[in-house]
């Protein structure tokens, strides 16, 4: 993202906007859209509609996602951009005016209405702290309503009690209606449109493959998913097949194109009973469970959830290491491979995310949120609920046992045999015969001769030794894992954790794992094998 080239977009629409707006025309509820962007299954634009017989959908580019504090990159920007696009006609579908756009701080935008008389309605959702307190502040001083209805649960003082029986019975319920016949759908012509903010703030991708945001494009790919869901459960793993074989809804979920209610439903009646089914439905209630563990916790972007794991690895920050590993130079081919198809494409399948997460943190040992960032910054289906969780879940920072530790090797002989998707990212192993593609710098010299390739030249050596690193980890990680346990008896420290069998599981694993004396003791047993 580049800076603004021309004077920086004023905040939109002006006071007077509205004001001759609402003079000409009477007032009703502003539906402010953040990351729900469809009109059906919401229960914001439902709530509105149920409120008032005029409404007026609004989206508010804030400055802070968009100039030098923003953590997305142009490619997802550019995705939002389509959806918006998308959401603007859906309205106009209905025989409405359209989105209305907006730019400027969205706590001063949304006074400007409630000052001239509008109410405000936006669909609940779990974000980190800037988010919250976003929220908070909306809810306080203007008086905005937020509609639950994303399937979470916000109402229980111990959330995890029964959470998938709520989480099923919301599935099963029918989704938000309203009659667009009843509702004037009414706008402003505020002259901010994506176009406009695109020039403005110098948005341009250079990825390549991404797809194209909107309920279209998304109802699309949930049709051809579900036809060939059988195949799904053999396509996840490797990084070829997967690109493919899995759903490729993230994007598309993380921006409310559709509802993991929608998606679910859609599913459940029209594909056939079998493992894939079943293994897909799973990964919507994996999508909820990880989500739940943000809105019941907003630390878990900035600090490791376990006390006891903070800083770990700060000691050991390398920007060279962390440079070859963003960069895709580590000497570790399906690790390299993975994080220059991320920088390129902006998506990876899950295993590849697990792997590179596993090795950054295991193997190089660097400060996870660096790492998580990255991810963050490139994934177009960033999400922050899902990346953070799942990137300290991964590392290993909630202090429960059973840590999965990924060989990079196993990982190349196992989902990627033939060498595919290695040489396709790393061409400058191409000549290399796929059974050297595992470990390179294990090439016989005579070999590398005869192909062209040097090891150390044309290809990095490993840039840790992975043995002696991962048997460095094992002891540091190993000597800390029972406080770390013990520390989940501590109820707050539990309540954060959010793990799915709540605080009656964090207090099994203290009492199970938990050495609060810190000498490693129970510790091992708490140590998977490296995969
Ligand atoms: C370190 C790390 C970071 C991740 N960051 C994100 C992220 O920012 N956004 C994101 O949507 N997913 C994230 N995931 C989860 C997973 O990798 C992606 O959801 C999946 O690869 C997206 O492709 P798909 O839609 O084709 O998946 P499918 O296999 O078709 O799954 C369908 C949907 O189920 C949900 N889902 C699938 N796997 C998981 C999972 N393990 N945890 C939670 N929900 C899941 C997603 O909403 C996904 O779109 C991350 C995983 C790891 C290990």
């Amino acid at each position: 993202m580049g800076s603004p080239d021309d004077a920086p977009l004023p905040t939109a629409p002006e006071r007077e906007g509205v004001r001759d707006a609402t003079e000409t025309e009477p007032t009703g509820i502003v539906v402010w859209h953040r990351k729900d962007l469809r009109i059906a299954d919401n229960p914001a634009v439902a709530a509105a509609a149920a409120q008032s017989d005029r409404v007026l959908p609004l989206f508010v580019f804030d400055p802070g996602f968009y100039d030098e504090r923003g953590a997305a990159c142009d490619a997802r920007i550019e995705f939002l951009h389509d959806c918006l696009r998308d959401l603007d006609r859906q309205y106009r579908d209905v025989g409405g005016a359209g989105l209305t756009y907006a730019h400027g701080d969205p706590l001063d935008v949304l006074r400007r209405f409630v000052d001239a008389g509008w109410g405000v309605v936006a669909a609940a959702s779990a974000t980190g702290r800037y988010g919250r307190r976003r929220d908070e502040r909306a809810r306080d001083e203007l008086g905005v309503e937020f509609a639950a209805g994303d399937g979470l649960v916000r109402d229980a003082d111990r959330p995890r009690d029964g959470w998938s029986d709520r989480v099923e019975s919301w599935l099963a319920e029918e989704p938000y209606d309203w009659d667009p016949r009843s509702v004037a759908v009414a706008g402003i012509d505020t002259g901010i449109d994506p176009e406009r903010v695109r020039d403005a703030y110098g948005i341009d991708s250079t990825k390549t493959r991404v797809p194209t945001g909107g309920r279209g494009p998304a109802r699309k790919k949930l049709r051809a998913f579900t036809e060939r869901i059988a195949d799904y459960p053999g396509s996840i793993s490797s990084p070829v097949d997967a690109r493919e074989g899995t759903s490729g809804l993230s994007p598309y979920l993380r921006f409310g194109c559709l509802s993991v209610r929608e998606v679910h439903r859609h599913v459940d009646e029209r594909a056939p009973d079998g493992r894939g089914k079943s293994m897909f439905v799973s990964r919507l209630f994996w999508n909820r469970h990880y989500t739940q563990k943000l809105l019941d916790w907003p630390g878990w972007l900035d600090e490791a959830v376990n006390p006891v794991y903070r800083g770990f690895n700060r000691d050991r920050h390398d920007p060279d290491l962390v440079a070859a590993w963003k960069e895709g130079r580590t000497g570790f081919p399906m690790v390299d491979a993975s994080m220059r198809c991320l920088r390129e494409t902006g998506w990876l399948n899950f295993r590849m995310r697990a792997l590179c997460a596993s090795v950054y943190f295991h193997v190089l040992q660097q400060p996870w949120r660096i790492g998580a960032d990255h991810f963050y910054r490139h994934l177009i289906d960033g999400d922050p609920a899902i990346n953070y969780t799942q990137w300290q879940s991964q590392c290993g920072l909630v202090g429960r046992p059973g840590l999965r530790l990924y060989d990079p090797r196993k990982q190349v002989r196992d989902q990627d045999p033939d060498g595919e998707f290695v040489t396709r990212w790393v061409p400058e192993l191409d000549p290399l015969p796929a059974a050297h593609l595992d470990a390179p710098e294990k090439t016989p010299l005579s070999v590398q001769r005869e192909v062209g390739v040097e090891i150390g030249e044309t290809y990095p050596y490993p840039v840790v030794d992975y043995e002696a690193a991962r048997s460095e980890f094992r002891d540091r990680y190993g000597a800390v894992h029972g406080a770390a346990a013990a520390r989940l008896a501590d109820e707050s420290v539990a309540r954060r954790a959010s793990l799915s069998g709540g605080l009656g599981a964090a207090r099994s694993i203290a009492a199970d794992h938990g050495d609060a004396d810190g000498d490693g003791g129970a510790t091992q047993t708490g140590l998977g094998d490296f995969d």
